[in-house]
């Protein structure tokens, strides 16, 4: 299949990321193009995958095919804004990574009819390994859907959810979660060091075990709460930390953070349909 002309409006984070993993995927980079008012950050965009880049958005939008918004939420309404009169007639689909703008929000703001997909990816993305929710708007037909799932795909693994609501929820597990998983990996190194083992030692020996227990985790096809009970022998080591976790309310607190986060998603979609 013809690869897609894509356009991405912000080359930040997100942006490096899923341009990272198409190209590790076989994307041939002269098909991408990343508009950023910084011109460091795409001079350093094109070194590393040759990509091409403009400080334009306007220019971004001229040839692509597949739209990518990529800035942060707070700006969206003035980028899309901006977009507005630009949009061509090759343009056939609009891809937003975007935290908490609904799907009718951006189609008012772009003043479009076009199909708009929303992605939630996460940063490792950039390794290909991606965890991603899919939402189509109604506009996008089957092909369009596909042209979404295909990109996405390229760097990771795609859920699709029947309704727009639940990429909040995507957004405050896979979307954040990477940042959970650091966490507890920066307070176990910390731990780690505590009990004295040298810095290195440290964070080697965490990295690797969060490693090891995700690939089992995938690979393995046991649940995580089977493979969490082969480590815990009665009267062991483990059942001693893990005791400590349950009282201290690791359940509660873990459910708390992730409704913290969709409440923060779900709040970002109000304010921003109110300047729709
Ligand atoms: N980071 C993550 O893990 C995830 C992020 N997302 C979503 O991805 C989006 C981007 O996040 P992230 O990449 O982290 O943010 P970044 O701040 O890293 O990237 C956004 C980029 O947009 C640039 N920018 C600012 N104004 C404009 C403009 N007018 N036109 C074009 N580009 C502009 C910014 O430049 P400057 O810095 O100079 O302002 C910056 O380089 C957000 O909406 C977020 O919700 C979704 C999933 C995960
Ligand atoms: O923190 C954020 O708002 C973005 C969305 C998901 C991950 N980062």
């Amino acid at each position: 299949m013809k690869q897609a002309q894509i356009a991405f409006i912000g080359g930040g984070n997100m942006a490096t990321s899923l341009i990272a993993g198409l190209i590790a995927d076989g994307y041939e980079p002269r098909r991408l193009i990343v508009s950023d008012p910084d011109r460091a950050k795409v001079d350093a965009l094109t070194a590393r995958f040759g990509v091409r880049t403009t400080d334009s958005n306007a220019a971004a939008i001229a040839e692509a095919d597949t739209l990518v918004l990529c800035v942060k939420p707070q700006i969206a309404p003035a980028v899309c804004r901006g977009l507005a009169s630009e949009l061509g007639s090759r343009l056939s689909l609009v891809v937003s990574v975007m935290a908490g703008v609904r799907e009718a929000t951006i189609t008012s703001w772009l003043g479009t009819d076009l199909p708009i997909v929303r992605a939630m990816p996460n940063t490792p993305a950039m390794l290909q390994a991606g965890a991603i929710g899919l939402h189509a708007s109604p506009q996008a037909n089957a092909t369009q859907r596909n042209q979404a799932e295909t990109i996405l795909r390229a760097v990771g693994m795609v859920r699709w959810v029947a309704d727009e609501d639940l990429i909040d929820a995507v957004t405050a597990i896979s979307g954040s979660g990477p940042a959970y998983f650091f966490l507890l990996m920066e307070t176990l190194e910390e731990a780690a060091v505590a009990l004295g083992l040298p810095g290195e030692d440290a964070r080697l020996l965490t990295i690797q075990t969060a490693l090891g227990a995700a690939r089992m985790a995938i690979e393995g096809g046991d649940p995580p709460a089977t493979l969490r009970e082969r480590v815990t022998s009665p009267g062991g080591t483990t059942e001693a930390a893990l005791k400590v976790f349950a009282d201290g309310g690791l359940g509660d607190l873990v459910a708390r953070a992730a409704a913290a986060a969709r409440a923060r998603a779900a709040k970002l979609s109000d304010q921003l349909t109110e300047q729709s």
